[in-house]
């Protein structure tokens, strides 16, 4: 799918809210600049997050919980990992048990970690508007692709 726009891809994060559930890991694969983080905002403000969203590089982990958002989600960036066991401390199984995780830098995860998630990649094409690629896990047959 193409996103022609950053509102595109603000959209699709929209619509990816509405069918966004406990237990859910979507993984975001792109070079820098792609629109990750545009998709994680539209993600959040489609859950109902009204105030800014910071790029997670620096926290890694940024954490959004209901009344702000109608389901809790994790923004994470993996980036500046480089030990494997420092993903441990994050908790992100705790953070599935009741909620969903996004996640930019995902190939710092083993692969098996993904493979029943959503996995989204964002190339700039020549004309500055994005290529959307994904492969999803059964949980999300019957609900994606939503466009
Ligand atoms: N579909 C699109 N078409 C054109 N520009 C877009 C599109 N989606 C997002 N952008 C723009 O791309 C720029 C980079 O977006 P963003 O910060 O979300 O990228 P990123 O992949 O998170 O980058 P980084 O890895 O550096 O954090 C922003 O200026 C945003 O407006």
């Amino acid at each position: 799918m193409i996103l022609q726009s950053e509102a595109a891809t603000m959209a699709l994060g929209k619509q990816l809210a509405d069918i966004l559930l406990p237990g859910d890991k979507i993984a975001l694969t792109g070079t820098l600049g792609a629109g990750k983080t545009t998709l994680a905002r539209g993600l959040l403000r489609g859950l109902g997050f009204e105030d800014d969203v910071p790029s997670p590089t620096f926290a890694i982990v940024q954490q959004y919980e209901p009344p702000e958002v109608r389901l809790s989600l994790a923004h994470v960036d993996f980036y500046r990992i480089e030990d494997p066991n420092e993903i441990q401390e994050l908790g992100l199984d705790d953070i599935l048990m009741d909620g969903a995780i996004i996640a930019e830098w995902p190939d710092r995860m083993a692969d098996s970690f993904w493979t029943e998630g959503l996995q989204i990649t964002l190339e700039i094409r020549n004309d500055n508007t994005r290529q959307l690629t994904w492969t999803a896990g059964p949980a999300w047959k019957d609900r994606w692709p939503i466009i």
